[in-house]
């Protein structure tokens, strides 16, 4: 209870330097060592007559060790939201905070270092090389920044993802919920500052869904990490901490605790009725 009225104010708070109670009561600065924000932040895509906006002065906090879906109709926003906020694309205006590093002030070149190592993406096509094996898809992006894993981090989320006894497969090996588990293992191993998992269920029939949403949940819970996930399905919601409801690029609604049932209530409010 603590833990969501917690995760709700600070969502809620202007993401500013008025994000003080909720971040600061995790033992980070007013302004939150992990997790992610934002501070007024609009995203354009076009000019003139063409212009879409797509964010519309969106200040969001993704609180640090917590799991947040972002939910909202088609076209709301969700996917430049988390796009924006992976530095996979500019701001228009307002500014995104991953921990305390703000990305608008980063170079290129520091901007690509901050998405490796400190973002981790899990997508709905897991996007996994076919050539390679589990362990080595795992360890990509390691391979491709030339660094080397953290053993004892490799041991526990392979153990967390139950993948021990795979990591010699090919995906074309493996089910559709143990490729996502790859691709999950792959997001964490550099134990980044958030994970990003762009309906992460789509692709997977009910039961594998659910054991990966339950593997997102641990990995918040047992491993510390921060996730946020973009989803259109209830039940997927209902895993989540809190679910951040946008609409025409606003943000519309936060719900703590969410219900898969309170969550549809709400969706069916917005015309989302998929
Ligand atoms: N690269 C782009 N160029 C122009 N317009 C874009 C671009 N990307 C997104 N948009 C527009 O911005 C708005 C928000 O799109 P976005 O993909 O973020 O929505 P979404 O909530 O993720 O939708 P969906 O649930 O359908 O994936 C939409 O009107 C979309 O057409």
């Amino acid at each position: 209870m603590g833990n969501a009225a917690e995760a709700r104010r600070s969502i809620n708070d202007e993401a500013g330097g008025g994000a003080t109670g909720a971040a600061a009561g995790r033992g980070g600065a007013a302004t939150g060592e992990g997790g992610a924000r934002t501070v007024h932040l609009t995203k354009v895509y076009g000019t003139g007559d063409m212009a879409v906006r797509a964010l519309d002065d969106v200040s969001v906090v993704l609180p640090e060790r917590r799991f947040t879906a972002i939910m909202g109709p088609s076209g709301a926003g969700k996917s430049t939201l988390m796009h924006c906020v992976a530095g996979l694309e500019d701001a228009t205006s307002g500014k995104v905070y991953v921990g305390d590093q703000e990305l608008g002030a980063l170079s290129d070149r520091r901007l690509t270092r901050l998405r490796r190592e400190r973002i981790g993406f899990v997508f709905q096509a897991f996007n996994l090389l076919p050539t390679l094996t589990a362990r080595d898809n795992i360890l990509l992006p390691m391979t491709l920044a030339g660094t080397s894993p953290d053993r004892e981090w490799l041991d526990t989320v392979v153990r967390v993802l139950k993948l021990g006894d795979r990591l010699s497969h090919r995906p074309s090996e493996m089910s559709g919920g143990q490729q996502q588990r790859v691709a999950l293992a792959r997001a964490l191993v550099t134990r980044p500052q958030i994970v990003f998992a762009d309906e992460p269920t789509g692709n997977l029939d009910s039961r594998t869904g659910a054991e990966v949403l339950t593997l997102l949940r641990n990995a918040v819970d047992d491993l510390g990490q921060t996730v946020a996930m973009v989803t259109h399905d209830p039940v997927a919601a209902g895993h989540a901490d809190s679910v951040v409801f946008l609409a025409d690029g606003r943000i519309v609604d936060v719900m703590d605790a969410p219900t898969p049932d309170r969550v549809l209530d709400r969706m069916r409010g917005l015309g989302d009725l998929r």
